[in-house]
């Protein structure tokens, strides 16, 4: 923070530049430099009445000391001049706030911040301090978009209004932190976070594929953003972010150093196609005229931020879901993630797997004319997030999803595609997807399709790298086949729990070996008649290079459905390439820059 950034924090939805109060705020300068750029209205009201944290200890949630309460709030000060009674106090001079900071280090050191009810001069001395009002509304034909490079032209303009709610950063907790790969040297956190002012009113909705948000901290004595693909939650109550740890990484590190409770700001959603446009703050702020800034605010309403705020976010469509289709899922979607790339994806199977068991057709069965298939390619097999929780959601797919891995550095058993993602790689790959939908695969599909089974690599290398570690996701908590049919976060794991194969009985998919009759009806699902494959049955025996694949390029143009690339930045460029030269345009393709 220097002397020409901003010191903005919303009030009941003004704006208050506190550039020449931080230091001289009666509580003290490091609370204020803490919010910054955050909505201070419960803070600065100290409104308990909305806060439920879920997952962590209420009683500290308060952020107030058991033995402080908002009526006494100033007996802190009482009892720190007690303890001070009878010791040498240092000569140095010290500004009040900064005094008072050295008495918050001690008395609040076990909370994040501390709140305080105003009083009604506090409440006067901040109505000096406001410049303008948040504008409810921004639309977007009025923000500048700097970036709008080729790579956006594919995606459809619409005239999205921006919520201011989207664009102010909250607080969160964090509630729980777990290892979600087996790579001890380059690991995988999973961080759940949970909003610190809860209302229970406001529903800012589920995050939808293609939504990321923005984490702020300050780290080293500098505020620092980073983006993350949110998996679970939405922002109104809590998130769950999967954060690879870079050993050089400031604030991935940073991060990965906080314990339980640690307080974080975010804010969005946002489009992850999005994110070249930059929202101006000067949009933001609308200005007041002197007579309105003589607002008084009064101290007894109960805040509820954001109550004001009518209608819902923008969230219904995001530009990885299908815009022509009512429940936004891709017929065919076709995936290619690396590393921590896989993010996106799992947003998108966890989708479209829900909206598929929304559907069941007349008799009870499932319906659906869905299919996904992922590319994951990774180093080594204990980089691989989310393995087996990936192994588990395949089988049980009921044949709508299929993941295939491909490992730069594989261990000496592994039978699944070896090397960086390349063209060769993605073709063979298609080729076997598209052709396996008529046919009974053999041996060898199976094991592709099957992702080469990867558990018991992964329990392998976890074993050797860390006794403890237990690959989590938010996906999949327990895995008993009970606990699985009752978890909500898993409704669209199959009732039956064996392995599915796919057979050419018209456009059924069935289970090979249901437990019983019901359990087999269940099972079926009617596909529909849109899927053709492009390639003749005889073509698709196994991953091995097909000279006659080989040649039939044109053939991808008829390819039906879309191409989803996430991944470093050197996977991106290959693969993007690689898919152009095979006839994908931008129609067909999204690459996640
Ligand atoms: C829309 C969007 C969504 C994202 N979602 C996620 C997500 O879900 N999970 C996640 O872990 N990250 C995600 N990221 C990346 C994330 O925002 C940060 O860039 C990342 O966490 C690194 O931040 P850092 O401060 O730890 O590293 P920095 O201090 O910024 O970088 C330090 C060093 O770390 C290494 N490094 C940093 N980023 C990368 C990278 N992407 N590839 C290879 N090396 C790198 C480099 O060696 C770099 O020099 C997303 C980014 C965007 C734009
Ligand atoms: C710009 C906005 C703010 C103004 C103008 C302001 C002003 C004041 C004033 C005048 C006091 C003296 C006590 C009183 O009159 O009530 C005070 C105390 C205090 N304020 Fe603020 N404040 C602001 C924001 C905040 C925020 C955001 C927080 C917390 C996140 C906070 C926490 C405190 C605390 C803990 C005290 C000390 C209570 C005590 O122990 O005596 N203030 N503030």
């Amino acid at each position: 923070m220097n002397e020409y950034s901003a010191y903005l924090v919303v009030c009941d939805g003004l704006v208050v530049d506190m550039r020449n109060f931080y230091s001289v705020h009666p509580g003290g300068s490091q609370i204020l430099l803490s919010v910054i750029g955050t909505d201070i209205t419960n803070d600065f009201y100290n409104s308990h009445a909305d806060k439920v944290i879920e997952d962590i200890d209420c009683s500290k949630s308060l952020l107030i000391p058991n033995d402080t309460t908002s009526k006494n709030s100033s007996s802190v000060l009482a009892k720190h001049m007690e303890l001070l009674q009878g010791r040498k106090i240092s000569q140095k001079r010290m500004s009040v706030a900064k005094f008072i900071d050295n008495i918050n280090v001690r008395y609040y050191s076990r909370e994040p911040l501390a709140q305080h009810a105003h009083s009604r001069f506090a409440i006067q001395k901040m109505a000096t301090m406001i410049i303008g009002k948040v504008n409810e509304k921004v639309c977007e034909n009025g923000l500048v978009i700097p970036g709008d490079g080729p790579n956006h032209q594919n995606i459809e303009r619409k005239s999205v209004e921006i919520y201011t709610k989207s664009i102010k950063f909250h607080r969160y907790k964090l509630t729980s932190k777990k290892m979600v790969n087996a790579n001890v040297k380059y690991p995988v956190m999973n961080f759940t976070f949970s909003k610190v002012h809860q209302d229970g009113k406001v529903n800012t909705g589920k995050f939808l594929p293609g939504h990321y948000i923005e984490v702020q901290s300050r780290v080293n004595n500098q505020i620092v953003n980073r983006s993350y693909t949110p998996l679970e939650g939405c922002l109104s109550k809590s998130f769950i972010i999967y954060v690879k740890i870079y050993p050089r990484g400031l604030f991935s590190q940073y991060l990965n150093e906080q314990l339980i409770g640690y307080e974080i700001q975010a804010r969005g959603p946002f489009d992850v196609c999005d994110r070249n446009r930059s929202y101006l703050a000067s949009t933001m702020i609308e200005p007041l005229s002197p007579a309105q800034k003589k607002i008084i605010f009064s101290p007894t309403k109960l805040y509820t931020p954001y109550s004001r705020l009518i209608g819902t976010l923008p969230t219904t469509k995001t530009s990885l879901l299908n815009a022509d289709s009512p429940d936004g899922c891709w017929d065919e979607l076709y995936m290619i993630a690396g590393g921590t790339g896989i993010t996106p994806m799992l947003q998108l199977i966890k989708y479209h797997l829900e909206q598929s068991m929304k559907q069941k057709n007349d008799n009870d069965k499932y319906v659906t004319y869905k299919r996904m298939h992922l590319l994951f390619g990774n180093r080594k097999i204990e980089d691989v997030i989310d393995g087996e929780l990936l192994e588990d959601i395949a089988l049980s797919s009921r044949g709508q999803l299929t993941v295939t891995y491909c490992l730069s550095d594989p261990p000496t058993d592994w039978g699944g595609l070896r090397g960086r993602i390349n063209k060769q790689i993605i073709k063979d790959w298609m080729n076997l997807m598209q052709s396996t939908f008529l046919l009974t695969p053999n041996k060898s599909q199976m094991n592709v399709l099957q992702s080469h089974s990867i558990r018991h690599n992964i329990n392998m290398q976890s074993q050797i790298s860390s006794p403890t570690l237990e690959p989590q996701s938010p996906f999949m908590q327990p895995q008993s086949e009970e606990t699985l049919k009752i978890s909500p976060n898993l409704q669209y794991i199959s009732e039956t729990m064996l392995p599915l194969s796919i057979e050419s009985k018209g456009s059924i998919i069935q289970s090979e070996q249901p437990y019983d009759n019901q359990k087999y009806e269940d099972c079926i699902i009617d596909v529909g008649p849109k899927l053709e494959p492009v390639f003749s049955a005889k073509n698709s025996k196994s991953l091995a290079i097909d000279p006659d694949l080989a040649n039939a390029e044109e053939s991808y143009g008829l390819l039906q459905g879309k191409i989803i690339v996430s991944g470093p930045s050197g996977m991106l460029s290959t693969v993007e390439q690689a898919l152009s030269e095979m006839g994908f345009n931008e129609q067909n393709l999204i690459i996640l820059h």
